[in-house]
């Protein structure tokens, strides 16, 4: 089976001139179709700066990243953005939703680029609003909606597409407790049922204890990992603590 995305001895280097700082140090990652996969670290360790070149928006200083067998370094700006609207899906904290579209338009969105039918689009917006629970605000503006709803529609877009590979940066991290779980069991339903393959970084233990898997990064070095097996959430989230108290180095900022 071909992975998803593949990260090959990637650094990446800030500055220069004598003001270099290593944000990444050779860092090997490889993540099948079908996973759930979190990285975590302490603040700074380099997890946005990994998911930015993985969600080529960012490139390694040498390395490469491989998605669905194709080297991002092979492709120019307009492959590469082609790439991000078919292959990608984004979740971010800040939501990026549109306030002068309504919920369902701003759903809509990546699929009206994508030039599909009307009534296929539709069936799959109603189809994605019925999975994360917002059918009923499909219409309304997201000024007349809330901090959980604004970040399911984020979710509903990120996926309507059907992307290879789902990217979400801390996205519990605006939510309070009770969007945050629903969030996290939205997104463990998604690869459960529909098999999608989703990357997460997070601070969180708790959104952590949902993946299969979960990365370590410390100083930009791959530092260990989990896999969750036969255990149940609880466990893992306890094993996950775990390794967060010997990790170190700004555990404060983690947990
Ligand atoms: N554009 C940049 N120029 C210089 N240094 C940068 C740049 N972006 C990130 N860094 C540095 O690289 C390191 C890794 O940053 P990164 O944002 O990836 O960490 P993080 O693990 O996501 O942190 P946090 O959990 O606080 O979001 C940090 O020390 C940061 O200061």
């Amino acid at each position: 089976m071909q992975p998803v995305v593949e990260a090959k001895q990637v650094n990446k280097v800030y500055g220069g001139k004598g003001n270099v700082y290593t944000a990444l140090d050779q860092i090997d990652l490889t993540v099948q179709e079908g996973e759930f996969v979190g990285i975590m670290g302490p603040s700074g360790s380099g997890k946005s700066t990994l998911l930015n070149m993985l969600a080529t928006i960012d490139q390694p200083t040498s390395g490469d990243i491989v998605i669905a067998g194709t080297s991002i370094l092979k492709m120019n700006e307009e492959q590469l953005s082609i790439f991000r609207r078919d292959r990608l899906g984004f979740i971010f904290q800040d939501f990026n939703l549109l306030d002068t579209l309504t919920v369902r338009e701003n759903i809509l969105l990546p699929l009206a680029l994508a030039k599909m039918n009307i009534h296929e689009l539709e069936r799959r917006v109603d189809e994605i609003a019925d999975k994360f629970g917002i059918r009923q605000i499909l219409d309304k503006y997201p000024t007349h909606i809330s901090g959980g709803q604004k970040q399911r529609t984020a979710a509903s877009r990120a996926i309507v597409s059907k992307p290879s590979l789902i990217l979400a940066d801390e996205p519990t991290g605006a939510l309070d407790s009770k969007s945050a779980t629903d969030l996290l069991e939205s997104l463990r339903d998604l690869n459960e049922q529909d098999k999608s393959t989703i990357l997460m970084v997070t601070h969180d233990a708790f959104a952590a204890s949902y993946c299969k898997r979960v990365l370590f990064i410390k100083d930009g070095r791959m530092f260990t990992e989990l896999v969750k097996g036969h255990a149940n959430r609880k466990e893992f989230f306890n094993k996950v603590l775990d390794v967060l108290s010997v990790l170190g180095g700004g555990i404060s900022d983690v947990i």
